[in-house]
């Protein structure tokens, strides 16, 4: 069996999840089961929890070393070799990976969202289709904002300071430039039904052959 990878990456905020959990929700229910999966790079946070919490909000969660990137590419090699794997979830307000584990099984259409999926040249080796979500940065922190306070247990001042501090500089370093890394550049993000109907397309066409 084929087994295909697509990575969905950009700007924290840009829309990933969104652009992700639409295609899985639209095509669920019409595909066998099981046959589409999405796993989060956030899941590949680096546990903490041996760190006390003051530590942790100090870490720097947009550098490449705040992953385990090394994990998540053995579990998208056993996937793509038809074994279930058990992703580490991950719990924001608490800045560290949570007790419990996530079973995913071999989809053949598996579906992995994150910032840093394309700045990193062993994981970049794993994706079959790249795509980079291109919002612009104001939007997105505009909606970080909202998130993280809604969701993440934040308050305005730390997305702020955290953004000043990490989110944008390392967005300029690895981020942006790892734009020039994807096979398929989509503006407007979750609402781009054009874009989001021709990754549908595609999908279904490599399940029919
Ligand atoms: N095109 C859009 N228009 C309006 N809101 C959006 C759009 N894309 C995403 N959002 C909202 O912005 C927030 C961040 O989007 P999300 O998909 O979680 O971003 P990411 O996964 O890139 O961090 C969410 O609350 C989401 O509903
Ligand atoms: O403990 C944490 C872990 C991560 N972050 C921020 O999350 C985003 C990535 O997630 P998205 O869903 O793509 O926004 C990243 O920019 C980190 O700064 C955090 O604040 N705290």
């Amino acid at each position: 069996m084929t087994r295909t990878i697509i990575a969905i990456a950009g700007a924290s905020a840009s829309g990933k999840s969104l652009f992700s959990q639409t295609i899985y929700n639209e095509l669920v229910n019409e595909l066998e089961p099981g046959a589409i999966a999405v796993i989060e790079e956030d899941a590949y946070y680096k546990d903490q929890s041996h760190l006390p919490f003051d530590h942790r909000t100090q870490t720097n969660y947009d550098h490449p070393d705040a992953f385990e990137h090394e994990l998540m590419c053995k579990h998208l090699t056993q996937l793509r070799n038809g074994e279930e794997v058990e992703v580490p979830t991950y719990d924001y307000a608490q800045h560290t990976r949570s007790d419990k584990t996530r079973t995913v099984m071999p989809a053949e259409i598996l579906i992995v969202e994150g910032i840093l999926l394309l700045s990193d040249k062993a994981l970049r080796k794993e994706f079959d289709i790249k795509v980079f979500i291109d919002t612009p940065l104001d939007i997105c922190l505009m909606r970080r904002m909202q998130r993280d306070m809604e969701q993440r247990g934040r308050t305005l001042q730390s997305v702020v300071e955290q953004y000043q501090a990490t989110v944008r500089p390392m967005f300029y370093q690895f981020i942006e430039p790892s734009k020039h890394n994807a096979d398929l550049v989509v503006t407007r993000g979750g609402m781009n039904r054009v874009a989001i109907d021709i990754i549908k397309s595609k999908i279904k066409y490599l399940l029919q052959k």
